[in-house]
């Protein structure tokens, strides 16, 4: 049986596809900053889990039987500060600039439904290190990587000049590429979507 991912994302399903995971994406259309603003000052980790069991829930709802993959990434600064995907370049800026010299998670949780409930869930984090960035930096970072990084939590692709950015990343990349990839393989592994 193919999974259904919940979501419009291109890197989830990047991952998927280029993890030869048979799926079908769906987006999930569920009001993401209503449920923000009602777990205003819950730990990230939380928001993230709440976020992805949203999408999960609602593409679940529409396909009884079928196993359903919805997943969330949250960039946390060190203050607890939590940053979205930027609004425009200005914004983007305003990011990076806040970022610079200093760690940051990048959060993504993972959450799997089944007939309307939720049947497995997994959070982890990855520690990335930004090192001190020039405004000049900055700003040709922002003339080669913009609009391609407005979809991205973080305002980069870790997997193309992204990696510029940082000293050092703890944990997982595909974390930082939007979910705990193999903690999903392995469930998937459990229920028989993957070979064991
Ligand atoms: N390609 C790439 N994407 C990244 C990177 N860091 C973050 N992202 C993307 C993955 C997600 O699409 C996005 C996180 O935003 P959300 O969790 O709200 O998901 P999004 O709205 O994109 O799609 P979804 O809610 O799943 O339909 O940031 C990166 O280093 N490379």
């Amino acid at each position: 049986m193919t999974l259904i991912l919940a979501s419009q994302s291109a890197s989830r399903t990047a991952m998927l596809s280029a993890a030869g995971v048979p799926f079908t994406a769906e987006p999930a259309h569920a009001d993401e900053a209503a449920l923000k603003a009602a777990m205003a000052g819950a730990p990230p980790r939380d928001i993230a889990d709440a976020l992805a069991e949203l999408k999960a829930l609602k593409v679940s709802a529409r396909h009884p039987g079928r196993l359903v993959l919805g997943s969330d990434s949250l960039a946390v600064l060190d203050d607890g500060t939590i940053l979205d995907k930027p609004r425009d370049r200005d914004d983007a800026r305003d990011h990076l600039l806040r970022m610079s010299g200093k760690r940051h998670d990048l959060v993504s949780a993972a959450v799997i439904a089944e007939n309307g409930r939720p049947v497995w869930r997994h959070v982890e984090a990855a520690r990335m290190f930004v090192r001190p960035l020039s405004y000049s930096f900055v700003d040709a970072y922002l003339d080669a990587e913009w609009p391609a990084i407005a979809g991205c939590v973080g305002c980069y692709r870790i997997e193309g000049p992204g990696a510029q950015l940082f000293s050092r990343i703890e944990g997982s990349q595909f974390t930082v590429l939007g979910m705990p990839l193999l903690p999903v393989l392995g469930y998937l592994r459990d229920r028989g979507v993957l070979p064991a």
